[in-house]
């Protein structure tokens, strides 16, 4: 396998509070390979967007590293990131709303391109209109303003921007919940066609698991603040096996009621990231859980076929193993 495009080592993302200290990212180390989609899911506060913002470098992370391409980023200045930024772009849930509204779509698409000194005023009027055309918006388009644009129209504005500078990796947060359902599927297949075109990566974060599995790679489960498995995303939905992924999956809903599986347990409440339960985090809602669950914390273990969990005892990889497991007992 090649070196990876970006690579986390027991990266944390601790913020301060009154109340002590927020491990809302607590030792997460995973790769993303070059023309990959990474896919990061987990219940709403587990930490995903931090992880996010906390990988390109919107956050200065409290411990562990980010390396690009082997060099460590982690901790450097604003200046000497500049090289790096362009390489690593984000697409939020709704990216105008966070922009200057004052300005036209094209001159939100030209602004990287202006900040990173590249090309003359009429080669990057160029530019925007190719943008423009990829993304599905006529050129016509740049001299609008955003708010006059639908919730989709806004998406393409913002995708066009973040891949402006060409980056090798983009970090994609909620990037379909704002919209229609009607449209949801259209910015996917664009996301999917920008990567099979370019060979750019992605950092994929959704609640939306059957989509998910369409377009991942792999997929990466995080419970406050952990990473607790990680595998290809084929496997991670026939065969979970950590019992938070399991209980991840029991909630989507399934189309034929008579097919749908029973709750696979009580899901109780998410405790807070400031007051970490001991041992395994999960084990105050695992119905699993032994008393060494409640003591220690169980390390991500990869296996060969690149399906990793963290877990005590985690659920049979498949069928015929746990036939195989009960027959060795
Ligand atoms: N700047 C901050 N200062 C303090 N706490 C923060 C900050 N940013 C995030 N948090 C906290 O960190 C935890 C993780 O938040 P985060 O937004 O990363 O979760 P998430 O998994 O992305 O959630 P969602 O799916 O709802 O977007 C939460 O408890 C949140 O309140």
């Amino acid at each position: 396998m090649n070196a990876p495009l970006l690579e986390l080592d027991n990266l944390q993302m601790h913020f301060p509070t009154r109340q002590g200290p927020l491990k809302a990212v607590d030792g997460i180390s995973l790769s993303i390979q070059a023309g990959e989609t990474l896919g990061l899911v987990g219940e709403s506060g587990c930490g995903k967007s931090t992880l996010a913002r906390a990988l390109i470098r919107l956050h200065r992370p409290t411990g562990g590293r980010v390396l690009l391409d082997g060099q460590d980023i982690t901790t450097l200045s604003d200046s000497a990131l500049k090289p790096y930024r362009r390489r690593m772009q984000m697409i939020f849930q709704d990216p105008v709303a966070a922009l200057n509204g004052r300005m036209t779509v094209g001159e939100l698409i030209a602004e990287p391109l202006e900040i990173m000194n590249i090309g003359t005023p009429a080669t990057r009027r160029k530019r925007v209109k190719d943008l423009l055309d990829k993304v599905g918006l006529g050129a016509d388009a740049a001299n609008r303003f955003p708010h006059s644009f639908s919730g989709g129209q806004r998406q393409r504005v913002g995708i066009a921007r973040a891949i402006a500078l060409e980056p090798e990796l983009v970090v994609c947060d909620e990037p379909i919940s704002a919209l229609d359902v009607s449209i949801q599927a259209q910015i996917v297949n664009m996301l999917s066609d920008l990567k099979r075109d370019t060979g750019l990566a992605y950092l994929f974060i959704t609640h939306d698991l059957s989509m998910l599995r369409h377009i991942a790679d792999r997929i990466g489960v995080m419970y406050l603040g952990k990473l607790v498995e990680i595998a290809p995303s084929e496997a991670l939905h026939v065969a979970p096996r950590h019992p938070y992924t399991e209980l991840l999956w029991s909630a989507i809903p399934v189309p034929d009621p008579a097919a749908r599986r029973d709750d696979a347990f009580e899901t109780g409440e998410v405790p807070s990231p400031l007051d970490i339960p001991t041992g395994c985090r999960f084990h105050t809602r695992c119905p699993y859980a032994s008393p060494l669950c409640k003591a220690t914390e169980p390390p991500l273990k990869t296996g060969a076929d690149g399906h990793g969990v963290a877990c005590h005892h985690p659920l049979p990889s498949s069928p015929s193993t746990a036939q195989q497991e009960i027959e060795h007992a």
